[in-house]
């Protein structure tokens, strides 16, 4: 009795047959074996197709078989030479019986007759031992979804998902020797029809007759397999339709993972050309790789180095040779050749009533491919000789439907494989034991086995430069961080200087500099621009140039080419590399402006000219392409840019990041997936690799380490386009300022703020005893108000001796109590024994006419330079806010009108010691208090938020100025100073 066979996914069940059974038809009888093969086979054919392959062609002795394979073939030999033999025995036995009985005794009959029971009952054992065999190898070499039926329970659940690549596939199923799958009753003893497919062969089908449903129900049967089987996002489906039948539209529920799984269909010779020449840069990728790990394919390869380089790709061609152009017919060859072991298999349908195009002869690629041949009853393989197949009813489209969005959800949440940046990193006793002389390298990540190494490089090669690109949340930030972190192990801060500009709204470098209550910091780092400043971008470039031209000369005047060179004259000298990393570099010279033109110029001349001196540019951009400032400048910029490296991306961008025609980028399914190239994007030299993860706690971890070998270094110069400058670098500030005055100047000065600038030498306004020494700070921004004169106050303070000054504080914006920013000043003059007076409200007019009063006393007693004595110390007066005062054109009970003391302030008080530091909302209002003809004799702007033509009304018509927060502009038109943008200090208590 043969036994129900349930145990592998695609077999149907062998229905028992009793000896009677056998004995009235003959299992074995030759008339049934020879209905089993309806095209009548003759024996002799039989014996040679039993010395063939169910999998393989016979003649084909190019490809050794795989193991599994081998092994398959061999039971299947096994399995027929039983059935066989086994069949002879009967028909032996039986008629040896028959004879026997006619003749001889009934006990010799029956002898004879138990004996031919024997001898078919272990004929059968054998069978079923070497079927069950069988079918156990073929469940194995195509496991669950790769041969199931398609109502088998396992396609209900996630189980079958992402079991592994499908190397053979089911496209049908095959009746073995005796069973007959059309008597009654009984089941026909089958099995599954495979046919090689991923990492081992490609597959054609071949219609006959009018019959062209069988071929898309078995492309669509194939993909469904091969895509449950592979885990989900590891498999690319690349169809060419030129039809435009949407034979691959059933899967379209892939996309939801992007449109990388399911490519929009392509269906031009064009396109199927550009396509083919990826997927074949793709092959050679995973050649090279599998020959460096000595690996025969893609599978092996992912096995031994745990990482899947490239997805594997099954490539749907519909209607070959319809739109196959001989150029597309070669790559077709190339690819069925060398593509399956190294991931891409081919899957062509081909109609043979299409006329090919001149140069096109589809027979050369169909000998490469295993080939299905015939009509929806029946099909032959020539991968199963002398066998035929049935092939299988199409896949439900709602399974094809709903196992495409579970695989495309599968891609979504997989990632790739975590690349640890710790093994990257030099060993802890080995940090900062390179040298830059020649260049610098960082180590990223991996490409299977090898480490990706970025090697800058001024020349032999000339490296000098990286452009880098990606879309959002891909891990460009990450790349960047792992890019810094490996040069700042590697190489000492004296070997290399980093100048890091970021023109996200994120913060990833903020990190790198110190933060309150944790003073380390990437000791390398010399800037750090945050939160994407233009016109602080524009300033570093501009030292960077200053840098180069600088640096360009001292190699000059030394007699040497190039960093390397000055560095081998010089060894005692200190000459780092200068490493400028710019993140979202497009936002500072995207617009049509002056800070985009120059910006251009400057990166044009660095690009081109900065890797002799050391300078190197990472650029990093996640939407290149479409730049119109920069499109005239892709040669002059870009062409100095060998790296390329781009994370996952849309074609045009990685176009744009890549180079032309190379689109590789979008074609990576995972976060941290890089193409790299060194050959300025040339496709051909694309590689693969992922980018080790820098998980924050260990970057944090080891700039503590360096910071503290580095001996505890001063900060960085960091830059916040949208903070106040820092309150805590006051003291440094003023210090600055007073280091800087010349020797014996008893100027004091009101510090304002800090420049846009990589060097913060303070911006100070210069308070003497000479006409014009009152500054107006004029526009709407109270913070920013309050924080100017909140360093007025402190700064001036801190110039005179304890107790040498006298602050007047008029307070007009906070109401009659005084605003609480006043009392912080009031504190901070306080803080130095300083006389405080304070006028708030309504008291304000009256505030004015008393210092009025006190500058007409100090003229009439002494008149200009007057002794400071106690009585005669100088006076700072601070009016805050004076837009608010009320009535300061009215006379008042002492009959003075306050805007008039105010311009006797204006006009007389600097030349005796009182000092008037004003802030008004409006150039208006202050022009009224101040009055038209007394203007003039303010010497000193800060311009806050105000609107550009009043700026203008004061400094010039042609002077372009757009207010920003925490930004003003300060000129000091007495001394026939330039305007300077400057930063105002925060004050310092506030939130307090
Ligand atoms: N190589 C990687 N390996 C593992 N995880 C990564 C890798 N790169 C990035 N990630 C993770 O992916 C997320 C996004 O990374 P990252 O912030 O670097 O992306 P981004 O491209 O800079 O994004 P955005 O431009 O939106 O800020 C982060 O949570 C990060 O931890």
């Amino acid at each position: 009795m043969m036994p129900p066979r349930t145990n592998q996914p695609g077999g149907g069940q062998a229905g028992g047959s009793g000896p009677g059974t056998r004995r009235a038809g003959g299992r074995w009888s030759r008339a049934r074996r020879d209905k089993a093969d309806p095209q009548g086979t003759p024996r002799s054919d039989n014996h040679r197709s039993a010395g063939t392959s169910p999998l393989s062609d016979p003649e084909d002795t190019t490809d050794p078989l795989p193991a599994e394979e081998r092994q398959i073939r061999t039971t299947f030999l096994r399995l027929r030479g039983t059935a066989d033999a086994l069949l002879a025995a009967a028909d032996a036995g039986r008629s040896a019986a028959t004879g026997a009985y006619e003749i001889a005794e009934r006990d010799a009959a029956r002898r004879t007759h138990r004996a031919v029971q024997k001898a078919e009952a272990d004929a059968d054992n054998a069978y079923e031992e070497a079927r069950d065999t069988l079918a156990n190898r073929v469940g194995r070499i195509a496991p669950f979804a790769a041969s199931a039926d398609w109502d088998a329970p396992g396609w209900r659940s996630d189980d079958w998902l992402g079991t592994g690549p499908a190397r053979y596939v089911r496209i049908g199923s095959l009746s073995v020797p005796g069973a007959d799958p059309r008597q009654s009753g009984a089941h026909p003893d089958q099995l599954p029809a495979l046919v090689p497919l991923l990492d081992v062969g490609s597959l054609g089908l071949i219609a006959e007759g009018d019959d062209k449903d069988w071929p898309i129900r078995t492309m669509h049967s194939v993909l469904l397999r091969a895509l449950a089987a592979a885990p989900p996002g590891r498999l690319e489906i690349v169809t060419y339709d030129p039809r435009i039948r949407g034979v691959t539209s059933p899967f379209a529920a892939l996309r939801k993972a992007g449109n990388d799984l399911l490519a929009d269909p392509l269906a031009t010779p064009n396109e199927l050309l550009a396509r083919l020449t990826l997927l074949r840069a793709a092959v050679m990728r995973v050649a090279e790789l599998a020959g460096a790990h000595g690996v025969p394919d893609l599978a092996t390869l992912t096995e031994v180095t745990g990482v899947q380089p490239e997805p594997y790709r099954l490539v749907v061609v519909c209607d070959y040779p319809y739109g196959v152009d001989s150029r597309a017919q070669t790559e077709l060859i190339r690819l069925a050749e060398g593509g399956p072991h190294r991931g891409v298999s081919l899957l062509v349908h081909h109609d043979p009533r299409v006329v090919p195009d001149d140069g096109v002869n589809p027979a050369e690629l169909l000998r490469h491919l295993n080939v299905a041949r015939g009509r929806n009853s029946a099909i032959t393989v020539n991968a199963l000789p002398a066998v035929t197949v049935r092939p299988d009813q199409p896949p439900p489209r709602e399974l094809i439907e709903r196992v495409s969005a579970r695989v495309a959800e599968g891609a979504r949440r997989g990632a790739a494989p975590v690349v640890e940046f710790e093994p990257l990193l030099p060993e802890p006793d080995k940090l900062w034991t390179e040298d830059a002389i020649r260049g610098m390298t960082a180590k990223i990540g991996r490409a299977g086995l090898d480490t990706v190494e970025l090697e800058l490089r001024g020349s032999d090669p000339s490296l000098p430069n990286v452009l880098i690109g990606g879309a959002s949340g891909q891990g460009k930030s990450n790349l960047l961080l792992v890019l810094l972190h490996s040069i700042a192990a590697s190489y000492s801060p004296d070997e290399v200087a980093m100048f890091l500009l970021d023109f996200k709204d994120g913060l990833e470098f903020d990190r790198l500099g110190p933060r309150p209550g944790r003073p380390w910091h990437l000791p390398h780092a010399r800037v750090l621009g945050l939160e994407g400043d233009r016109a602080f971008g524009l300033a570093v470039l501009r030292y960077l140039d200053g840098e180069f031209r600088r640096r360009a000369e001292q190699f000059r005047l030394a007699g040497a080419n190039d960093l390397a060179g000055y560095r081998t004259l010089r060894p005692n000298e200190t000459v780092p590399r200068l490493l400028l990393v710019i993140d979202e570099f497009q936002v500072l010279v995207a617009e049509d402006d002056d800070i985009a033109r120059a910006s251009i110029v400057i990166l044009e001349t660095l690009a081109r000219r900065g890797r002799a001196v050391g300078v190197h540019l990472v650029l990093a951009s996640q939407t290149l392409s479409g730049i119109e400032t920069l499109v005239t400048k892709e040669r002059s910029i870009f062409g100095q840019f060998p790296w390329r490296v781009s994370l996952k991306t849309e074609a045009s961008e990685s176009e744009a990041v890549l180079g032309r025609q190379n689109t590789e980028a979008a074609q990576l399914r995972f976060r941290g997936e890089i193409v790299f190239n060194r050959e300025y994007g040339d496709p051909a030299h694309n590689r693969r690799g992922v980018v080790a993860y820098a998980d924050e706690q260990r970057l944090d971890a080891l700039r503590r380490t360096l910071w503290e070998k580095a001996g505890r270094p001063a900060a960085p110069r960091v830059f916040y386009a949208a903070r106040p400058s820092d309150p805590n670098l006051l003291t440094a500030a003023l210090q600055r300022v007073l280091t800087d005055a010349p020797p014996g100047d008893d100027t004091k000065f009101a510090l304002l703020g800090l420049p846009v600038d990589v060097d913060p030498a303070p911006v100070a306004f210069g308070l003497t005893a000479d006409p014009g020494r009152t500054l107006a700070v004029v526009g709407d921004g109270r913070d920013d108000a309050f924080g100017t004169l909140g360093a007025v106050v402190w700064s001036l303070a801190a110039q005179h001796v304890r107790g040498g000054a006298e602050f007047v504080l008029l307070d007009a914006v906070g109401g009659d109590a005084g605003s609480p920013e006043t009392a912080l000043l009031a504190e901070a003059a306080g803080a130095y024994d300083h006389g405080v007076t304070r006028y708030t409200g309504g008291a304000v007019g009256g505030g004015l006419s008393e210092l009025a009063r006190i500058v007409d006393e100090r003229i009439a007693s002494g008149g200009k330079h007057a002794d400071l004595t106690a009585e005669r110390r100088p006076i700072y007066v601070l009016g805050i806010g004076l837009h608010r005062a009320a009535r300061l054109d009215h006379y008042d009970d002492t009959g003075t009108v306050p805007t008039d003391a105010l311009r006797t302030l204006v006009r007389e008080g600097p030349l005796v010691d009182v000092h008037l530091i004003g802030w008004w909302n409006s150039l208006r209002v202050f022009s009224e208090h101040v009055g038209y003809e007394y203007a003039p004799l303010v010497g000193g702007y800060v311009f806050l938020r105000v609107p550009e033509a009043d700026v203008q009304g004061v400094l010039g018509p042609y002077l372009r100025y757009q207010a920003q927060l925490h930004r003003g502009l300060f000129c000091d038109l007495s001394h026939g100073g330039r305007p300077v943008p400057v930063v105002p200090f925060g004050l310092p208590e506030r939130g307090r």
